[in-house]
Order: C-alpha cells, then sequence, then structure tokens
C-alpha cells in the first residue's frame, strides 16, 4: 500500500519505518526541515533502538523515503496516517492544534479518494473534526479511521512489529476491512470498532496502566511503614492472572510524553460531559507525589541539602529512550536546587534534550555514573539504566564523600549495597538487615 505518515515523532517515524518493514511504498513527512534534512541524510533525530538500521534498510530498498513537502507525499499515497503531536494544554486538555493544521494541508494537497487515519491520541470526537475539517477543505471523496497507536518508547520497533492487539475505528466497513488487511502481517489479534469507542480505548488503557503504577507506589509506601517488600508483593500478586505481572514496578512514578498528558486529558474529557473521575484524579494526585519521595529520604539521611553534592544518575523518563518529556527528574532537580544542593548530573543518552530544557548553569553534567558520584554525599538513581547496576561497587563507595544512594527506580540489590557499607534507601523495600534476615521460606 502507499503511505504518507505526517509527522515524524516517536510514533510517525517508527510506525512509517514498520510499514515500510513489512513491504508498503512509505512517505515520511514533517514541517520541521532540520529533522527531514536529518533523516534524508540517514540520521536519526531520536534515540531508539534498532531504529536507524531499518531506516537504511528500507530507505536502500526503496521503500521508505522522507519529505517537507505534504502536496507530493498525500498525492502520491492511498493512506495518510496523522501522527503529529497532542500536547496539553494548561487545564489538562489535548491541544489540537497539529491535529487540525495537519486536516487542512492534507485536504488542501488531496488529489482524489484518500483514508486518512488518525494514529496519535485525541479526544473522543476528534476524527469526526478531522473529517469536518477536511471535506470544507476538499472537493475529493475520502474516509476517515483511528488507529490508536500503543508503542511503548525503547521498544518501540518491537511493539510495533509485535502488538498485543491492532485497534481500528472507522465508521466505514470498507475503510476498516482495507486497513485490518494493512495490519494483517503484524497479528491477527484486531479489533474493528466505531471512531469514538477507538478513540476511547486509547485513552482507557493509558488511565489503566497508570492507574496499576500509582496504586502499586502506594501499596509500596504502606509496606515501608510496616516492613513488607513491594517487590515481593507485586510478585505474589502478578501470577493472579486477573492482575498480571506487568506496569506493578514501584518507584517515583510515572513519566513521560503519555501517561501525564493522557491522564490528565481523559479527566477533561469527563469533566466536560459532566462526568467527576475521581479515580483517575487521585491517581495524577499519588504520582505528583510519589517523586517527592527521593527529596524526604535524601533530607532523613543529610539533613539540610544546603550545599550537599547531589548525583543525579537518571535523566530520561525511562530507560533505553533520551527522551525527557516529563521526566521525574526534572522537578526532582529543581527541587534539590531549591534546597541548595549541587547537582552533577549523568544519563547515557538524554543529557542534551534535558541540557536543552532545563537551562540551569549550576549543574554540572556529566559523562558517566562514576564522574557524576566523584565526592558527592548522595547518589539518586532516577533512571533504571542497567549500566547503573554494573558499577563497582568497592569503588563507587571510596570516591563519594558519604555512602549514601537513594534507588528511586529499585533498580540496585540492597543485599549487595549493605555488604559494601552504602546507606542505601529504595521505595517499598525494607532495609538491607530485614532482607537478609527474612528469606521466601521463612515468610511462607
Ligand atoms: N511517544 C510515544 O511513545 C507515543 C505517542 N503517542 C501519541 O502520538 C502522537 C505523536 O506523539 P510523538 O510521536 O511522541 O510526538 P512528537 O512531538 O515526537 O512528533 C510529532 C511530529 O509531528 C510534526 N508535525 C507537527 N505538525 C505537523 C504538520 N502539520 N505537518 C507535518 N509534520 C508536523 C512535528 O514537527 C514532530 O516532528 C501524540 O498524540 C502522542 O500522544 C501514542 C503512543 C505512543
Ligand atoms: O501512549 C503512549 O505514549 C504510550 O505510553 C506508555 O509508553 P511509554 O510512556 O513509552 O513508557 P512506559 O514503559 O509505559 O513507562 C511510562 C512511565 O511509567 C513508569 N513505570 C512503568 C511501569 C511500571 O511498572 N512502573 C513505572 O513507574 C516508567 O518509569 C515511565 O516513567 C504505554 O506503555 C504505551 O502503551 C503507550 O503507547
Amino acid at each position: 500500500m502507499k503511505i504518507a505518515v505526517i509527522g515524524t515523532g516517536y510514533v510517525g517515524l517508527v510506525s512509517g519505518v514498520c510499514f515500510s518493514e513489512i513491504g508498503n511504498e512509505v512517505i515520511c513527512v514533517d514541517n520541521n526541515p532540520i529533522k527531514v534534512e536529518m533523516l534524508e541524510r540517514g540520521e536519526v533525530p531520536i534515540y531508539e533502538p534498532g531504529l536507524d538500521e531499518l531506516i537504511i534498510k528500507n530507505k536502500a530498498a526503496g521503500r521508505l523515503s522522507f519529505t517537507f513537502d505534504i502536496n507530493s507525499a498525500v498525492q502520491n499515497s492511498d493512506l495518510v496516517l496523522l501522527a503529529v503531536g497532542t500536547p496539553a494544554q494548561p487545564n489538562g486538555e489535548a491541544d489540537l492544534r497539529f491535529i487540525k493544521q495537519a486536516a487542512i494541508d492534507i485536504a488542501q494537497a488531496m488529489n482524489g479518494s484518500k483514508i486518512i487515519a488518525t494514529k496519535s491520541t485525541v479526544p473522543v470526537g476528534t476524527n469526526e473534526l478531522v473529517s469536518g475539517l477536511i471535506s470544507s477543505n476538499s472537493i475529493h471523496s475520502f474516509t476517515v479511521a483511528s488507529i490508536p497507536e500503543f508503542l511503548r518508547e525503547g521498544s518501540a520497533i518491537y511493539d510495533t512489529l509485535n502488538p498485543n492487539r491492532i485497534v481500528i475505528g472507522s465508521n466505514d466497513s470498507e475503510t476498516l476491512q482495507i486497513l485490518r488487511e494493512l495490519h494483517l502481517p503484524l497479528t491477527s489479534n484486531i479489533i474493528t470498532t466505531d471512531l469514538r469507542s477507538a478513540e476511547m480505548i486509547k485513552y482507557a488503557s493509558n488511565a489503566f496502566l497508570a492507574t496499576k503504577i500509582s496504586f502499586i507506589n502506594e501499596i509500596a509506601n504502606i509496606c515501608e511503614r510496616v516492613g513488607a517488600d513491594v517487590t515481593r508483593v507485586a510478585e505474589g500478586m502478578g501470577y493472579d492472572h486477573r492482575i498480571g505481572s506487568s506496569f506493578l514496578q514501584a518507584g517515583i512514578g510515572y513519566g513521560g510524553s503519555c501517561f501525564p498528558k493522557d491522564t490528565n486529558a481523559l479527566i477533561q474529557i469527563a469533566d466536560n460531559v459532566d462526568y467527576n473521575f475521581k479515580l483517575l484524579k487521585s491517581v495524577v494526585e499519588v504520582n505528583k507525589e510519589q517523586k517527592y519521595i527521593v527529596i524526604r529520604k535524601l533530607q532523613a539521611e543529610l539533613g539540610s541539602l544546603f550545599q550537599k553534592k547531589i548525583a543525579i544518575w537518571g535523566l530520561a523518563f525511562k530507560p533505553n529512550t533520551d527522551d525527557i518529556r516529563d521526566a521525574p527528574a526534572i522537578e526532582i532537580i529543581q527541587e534539590l536546587i531549591n534546597q541548595g544542593a549541587e547537582i552533577q548530573a549523568y544519563d547515557p543518552v538524554a543529557t542534551q534534550n534535558f541540557m536543552n530544557e532545563v537551562n540551569n548553569t549550576s549543574i554540572i553534567w556529566c559523562n558517566s555514573a562514576i564522574e557524576a558520584a566523584e565526592k558527592s554525599d548522595a547518589i539518586c538513581l532516577l533512571t533504571e539504566w542497567n549500566e547503573f547496576s554494573e558499577v563497582n561497587l568497592e569503588y563507587l563507595g571510596a570516591i563519594m564523600n558519604q555512602r549514601v544512594i537513594i534507588d528511586g527506580r529499585n533498580l540496585l540489590d540492597p543485599t549487595k549495597m549493605k555488604d559494601n557499607l552504602f546507606n542505601y534507601h529504595s521505595i517499598g523495600r525494607p532495609n538491607s538487615i530485614l532482607a537478609d534476615t527474612l528469606t521466601t521460606q521463612e515468610i511462607s
């Protein structure tokens, strides 16, 4: 199939590349000329494992190209996928500026019948709005569809090529059939539905996952107070198929470009129809609070944080990505600076993006975890990059000013920390003495 993808961000670029990988002819469009020039040169504007290899391969095979010119892309395609951003407005509602502009651009470029499908996460009713904008700006026939995206950053290629399910919403049965066939090489688990239900499935899915995270974080906070271990609790819960083991990893809360934005947008969608989504409001509230646990634990260990050197391990909102949108590290570092702490920060790939966002000259940007830890009074581990669990602990202890580690992601092993004389604190796990004495057999 001939496909134009509008927007070459995390979703548009990955979807476009994967559709070309399964044999389609794909033209990716972006209105940011810097991105398009980079992609044309074979450079990838985002860090996503495996993406560069697939771009090179499919460009060379002649199935994948990049352009700034939406007209030629739309005119040479049967299907146009909308993958532009839908950021949050100050009141939490999704900002549909880019969607509306792209819909008008598509309409004005159209030279014949097309399917216009939205992959961006959009409030219920948006595809009908897109349809209205296109019909008032084009004389050509078209149908619209909603194909919400469920990929996770950091494993975006794998998720796209091996989806749990594909959801396709359209009020036109022929469109549903064409889009079903397009996705069949990826999975046979395809749910076809109406436009509004497809739009809602996306928000409901993200809101449910966010709810699991806030739930386990509250359980973790209680575990700390009663001397239980949240990792064992989550494991014990997860074996129940009705609960499932994923998204029960306690820590400093969810960040990223989607959960924070989409939970707030769903609260607004509900408010707009006079429904008070109390549960989701609490999920958001718990998440806001959770990141400050790191600060409280630091204060408990060090007292005043004024002029204390704090090493930050990890800036990205999760490992294997350079995305720092709504990363917990942003607020945590800001609060530490407010309290007079001196920050030495390191992330394997997200430092440049973080520097662009948090333009604070007092932060020392480091090239390794060890460099960040040097002469520090404490380490705050904020992203669970694997390399942090591989650091030589004896050496680490020797170069720090005080052996304090606050592990916001429960990455490190409490027993090893104790053996190496660290004052180690994680989220919802007992201190290392308890962990040593209570084995699984004893508990059972
Ligand atoms: N990032 C993620 O992991 C996921 C994102 N989503 C949703 O997908 C949508 C896109 O998200 P991202 O890819 O993260 O956004 P992004 O901000 O990384 O990329 C959007 C791209 O669209 C381009 N753009 C904007 N207006 C345009 C126009 N009129 N013509 C051509 N290009 C235009 C921008 O220059 C940018 O490169 C959002 O609605 C998001 O909620 C859904 C699932 C996963
Ligand atoms: O709509 C989206 O953009 C995407 O949002 C999430 O994907 P993503 O944000 O890339 O990453 P996740 O792996 O879901 O992690 C999100 C945040 O939750 C946190 N998290 C995740 C899982 C967990 O058990 N605990 C936890 O704190 C992560 O650290 C991260 O900050 C969803 O998982 C995707 O299905 C969805 O497509």
